[in-house]
């Protein structure tokens, strides 16, 4: 597999490698061992999800705070754009963010350790998106950050995405930051 930092150099973009033959192809998407080389000694899954998407729909900007969750994150149908703000406090990289297009095609996988918001917006007519979380769901942990934050300025690709109530919600990054500022 290919393993290319990006500008955060933390999160990780990784090409696992593709057996294709006549019937199709097969890929490993997880392998403790080889893994734990890329994602650190100390990474441990606990939870496995799928979500499915119409497009033009945006997750996002999501994050637990006291839990956080480090997500290992791909596409298995259809193609969108993934996004991680960092909110690591002692990071080089606070409050910037990276981005990269994970499709049913390239079968890139994106690597977004804790502490870190994540949202993605599908790009294709649907999508399916499956991730691997270090740490359970808990929603009373959850904060939503708004997507279209003035300051993140995140370039999205779409505009006018569909969100759910919460994302709706979300506060600004401002607010965020004068919450753990208190
Ligand atoms: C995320 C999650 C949701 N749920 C439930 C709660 C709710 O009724 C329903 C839909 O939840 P949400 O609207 O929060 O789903 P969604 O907007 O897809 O939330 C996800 O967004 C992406 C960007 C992430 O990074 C994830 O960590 C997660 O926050 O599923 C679980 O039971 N377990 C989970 O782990």
């Amino acid at each position: 597999m290919k393993v290319t930092n990006t500008k955060i150099p933390d999160v990780k973009l990784i090409e696992p490698k593709v057996f294709s033959d006549e019937r199709g192809f097969f890929l490993e998407t997880f392998q403790a061992e080889r893994y734990k080389n890329v994602l650190g000694e100390d990474v441990y899954f606990v939870q496995d999800n799928h979500s499915f998407s119409i497009k033009g729909v945006l997750r996002g900007l999501h994050m637990q705070e006291k839990n956080p969750q480090g997500k290992l994150v791909r596409v298995v149908a259809g193609s969108i754009l993934d996004v991680a703000v960092d909110l690591r406090p002692d990071s080089n990289w606070f409050g910037q963010w990276v981005s990269a297009e994970l499709s049913e095609m390239n079968k890139k996988q994106f690597w977004i350790p804790p502490g870190f918001a994540h949202g993605f917006v599908v790009l294709s007519e649907s999508a399916g998106f499956e991730y691997k979380c270090t740490d359970y769901y808990n929603p009373s942990d959850e904060i939503a950050i708004r997507w279209d934050d003035l300051d993140l300025d995140i370039n999205w690709l779409i505009s006018n995405p569909v969100v759910s109530e919460k994302d709706m919600n979300a506060i600004t990054f401002k607010e965020y930051l004068r919450s753990v500022l208190k």
